[in-house]
């Protein structure tokens, strides 16, 4: 009766434990190294990655979850269906072309994968799309493990969630023909000697319709048919698997991984049809850093046993978004480590459970589950202020009062052109960051350095010709870890980085405790940028449901009062850059969309707190303060009443990757206040010409009135070069002027 599964991990980080991956592609796209060096470098992660979980005694190891750029990508890549227009000499530079676009042509579009921080290349299907076995990835990867002797899962996006992701006219009509791929594949798979494979289908932790849970039953019915195929193992992680669970269940699949973090043990001994099969209980947490309770993980492991054929234990997701190491870590706090593990620790988590389910809860695992954890930092002042808040609390004067307010102070043109915050973190500014971590800069020199590159930045922006000007964040390392490192309450890692979207990574701080603000955090970079010009520059501050989103935020009391306490830490912030005189203040929330729960009943709930919590943090500002926010990176149309409940006076959103598909969404939904429609796609090193500028400009103009229409980039220009962004910047005060001699 064994599976032959047994305690395993459904993914594992891939960019490397010192980004060595980041680095090496990124020198690859420089022209800095050539294609065998970049190959050489992703085969020893490889390599690592399976001898270290090998090694650490998980039973069964996935492969196939190393990336280049993206999972999404890989498997558009392996079925043929990267579009025409991205072809290149080799395939690798193909598939590098599809993900970061060409001087000819954009880069496919990018999205939030899920409700997490990590984004995936969309892909594109239709009727003539023609899937075909394009690719090896998966059998060489096991080859490559087999050859060290490694006996490796190789993990696969599945066809429904693929279908799901894409976008096009109808892509789940494509099905059986993509079917017909994976199962050529698996019967390659086979030939190998592959004896599981791992089919990903998180698309199923969100609401889905009769006809997809449909979809769903009928692909793995037809992978199922495979003769002498390996065995199946279909996960849905990010939550609940909900019907989808029987429906999966009913096909002929060997077994079923189910989130049970994210989700609850509630309904699943009342599948029937799971009898027979075996399933992988997500009982380890991978999403957050936070030590298992291992008694607790083992009792829901161990109340499952008997509603499967077998039980095993693994993690309640892929752990692509947790970092590698805890032991990297040099500077935490020891009550806080104490509290914490990170991948590899979560390896071990899994391995102890495995053999506590298995052979009985003693030795090395009971000792590991009575180690004590620390009781989070208390600040009983920022408790009372959350208790004692009033509706009142969260509400601005109405928006009529203040853009009259802000219209007679601010005095600027329609279309006005202002960017999003961040511009290029050169290499200068990097180096000097990293200068005051060893000590070879003193805070004074670094500061000095800040201040020139402010002054530079003020300078260019007033040369080309922009209303509303910023700081440019140089300071920043990152728009949520930098609050992090100025607020009680966080701790920050040296080594955790997470891959946010191709080469890109982030550190997300760790939300251990109660928040508050020790002092002022911007005011003094404000006012100095504010100093240097008589154009309005733009306060900057990430708000509170994005700094929740992108840290590891304490798991023991409601989000919504953490929220609350750093809208708090926000709110004193906004007064003191208010009271320094600046009277543009954007607060951004990029992440309003990401938190928003998979499954309809659960968001009301979290669009309560969330807004509630932005609200806090701006509804003290006066009414002449022209409060912006700004979101990015995901599609907004399911949160468009939301944005609108936030009460900011401009809403800036990212629209140009999209070809303006939200201007739709903001005329359905007779939005109101000022909006800026991103007309530069800063995703891509690719420059728009002038005229494609200007037609989005123009396109805007059609549908929002000038008067409320901002004219910006789709986000911060923090990952771009001056050679691009000059030029771009250029091009979209050229293109304003150019709309606004049209208006009468
Ligand atoms: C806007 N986005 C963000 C998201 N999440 C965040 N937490 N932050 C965001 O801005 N999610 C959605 C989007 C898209 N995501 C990203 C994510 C990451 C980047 C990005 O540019 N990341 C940088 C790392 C930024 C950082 O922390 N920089 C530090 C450290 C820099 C560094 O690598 N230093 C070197 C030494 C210096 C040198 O020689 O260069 C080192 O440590 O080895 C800093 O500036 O101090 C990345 O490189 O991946 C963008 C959008
Ligand atoms: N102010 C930030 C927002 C990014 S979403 C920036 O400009 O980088
Ligand atoms: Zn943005």
């Amino acid at each position: 009766m064994t599976s032959g599964i047994g305690a395993t991990v459904l993914g594992y980080p891939r960019i490397g434990p010192r980004r060595e991956l980041k680095r090496a592609v990124e020198q690859y796209w420089a022209g800095r190294i050539g294609r065998d060096a970049l190959l050489a470098t992703a085969k020893e992660l490889r390599t690592s990655t399976w001898l270290e979980l090998h090694d650490a005694g998980l039973d069964s190891v996935p492969s196939n979850t190393f990336s280049f750029y993206d999972q999404v990508l890989d498997t558009a890549a392996l079925v043929g269906a990267v579009p025409a227009r991205y072809r290149q000499d080799n395939d690798l530079d193909t598939y590098f072309a599809a993900a970061r676009g060409t001087d000819e042509v954009p880069p496919l579009e990018m999205t939030k994968w899920f409700d997490t921080n990590y984004h995936y290349l969309v892909p594109e299907i239709d009727q003539d799309t023609v899937f075909f076995l394009a690719g090896g990835k998966p059998i060489e990867e096991y080859r490559e493990a087999k050859a060290l002797g490694v006996d490796t899962r190789p993990v696969l996006l599945g066809p429904v969630t693929f279908l799901l992701l894409a976008k096009g006219a109808d892509p789940l009509a494509r099905l059986d023909d993509l079917l017909a791929v994976y199962v050529e594949l698996l019967g390659a798979l086979a030939a190998e000697g592959v004896s599981w494979v791992q089919f990903d289908e998180p698309g199923f932790a969100a609401d889905r319709t009769e006809e997809e849970l449909a979809a769903l039953g009928r692909a793995y019915e037809r992978l199922a048919a495979v003769p002498n195929r390996p065995k199946l193992l279909v996960t849905g992680f990010y939550g609940p698997l909900g019907p989808a669970l029987p429906v999966l269940a009913g096909t002929d699949i060997e077994a079923i991984a189910v989130d049970l973090v994210a989700g609850t043990t509630e309904g699943i001994a009342s599948v029937p049809a799971l009898r027979g099969k075996t399933l992988v209980a997500g009982v380890i947490d991978g999403r957050n850093v936070w030590r298992a309770d291992l008694r607790a993980a083992l009792a829901k492991a161990v109340s499952l046993l008997g509603a499967a054929d077998e039980v095993v234990v693994g993690t309640s997701s892929t752990l692509l978004h947790v970092p590698y190491d805890l032991d990297a870590e040099t500077g935490l706090e020891p009550e806080v480590r104490s509290r914490l593990a990170f991948a590899r620790q979560k390896v071990r988590e899994v391995v102890l459970l495995g053999r506590a389910l298995r052979e009985g809860a003693t030795g090395e695992w009971a000792d590991e589950a009575v180690q004590p954890t620390a009781e989070p930092r208390r600040d009983d002042a920022v408790r009372a202020k959350v208790a004692a808040l009033q509706p009142a609390d969260r509400l601005r004067a109405p928006y009529a009062e203040r853009a009259a307010a802000q219209d007679a102070s601010l005095g600027l043109p329609p279309l006005a052109t202002t960017t999003i915050g961040s511009f290029p973190q050169t290499g200068e500014i990097r180096t000097a960051r990293a200068g005051l971590r060893t000590g070879d800069l003193t805070q004074a020199q670094y500061d000095e350095r800040m201040r020139a590159e402010i002054a530079r930045v003020i300078k260019l922006q007033e040369d080309i010709g922009l209303d509303v000007l910023v700081h440019g964040e140089p300071e920043r390392n990152d728009m949520v870890q930098y609050f992090a490192e100025h607020l009680d309450g966080f701790a920050s890692t040296e080594l955790g980085w997470v891959q946010s979207y191709g080469s890109r990574c982030v550190r997300p701080p760790i939300i251990h405790g109660d928040v508050t603000r020790p002092k002022p955090i911007t005011v003094d970079w404000a006012t100095y940028a504010q100093s240097l010009t008589s154009k309005p520059v733009k306060g900057m501050l990430t708000g509170p449901v994005t700094i929740l989103a992108w840290s590891f935020v304490r798991d023991d009391q409601p989000l919504g009062q953490t929220a609350d306490q750093v809208a708090l830490a926000l709110r004193d912030e906004i007064a003191d850059l208010e009271a320094a005189g600046i009277q543009i203040i954007q607060v951004d929330e990029p992440a309003l969309r990401e938190l928003l729960p998979l499954h309809a009943a659960d968001q009301p709930e979290y669009l309560e707190w969330s807004v509630g919590s932005f609200q806090l943090a701006v509804a003290g500002a006066a009414p002449a303060t022209q409060i912006h926010t700004h979101l990015c990176y995901s599609e907004f149309s399911e949160v468009i009443d939301a944005i609108d409940g936030l009460g900011a006076d401009v809403t800036t959103i990212e629209a140009a990757r999209s070809k303006m598909e939200v201007l739709e969404d903001l005329r359905a939904t007779g939005f109101s206040r000022g909006v800026g429609p991103g007309v530069y796609d800063i995703h891509s090193p690719r420059v728009p010409g002038q005229d494609e500028v200007t037609d989005l400009v123009a396109a805007a103009a059609a549908a929002v009135p000038p008067k409320r229409l901002w004219i910006n980039p789709d986000c911060g220009l923090k990952t771009r070069g001056y050679a691009e962004v000059e030029p771009a910047l250029r091009h979209l005060v050229t293109a304003a002027r150019k709309v606004r001699e049209t208006l009468v």
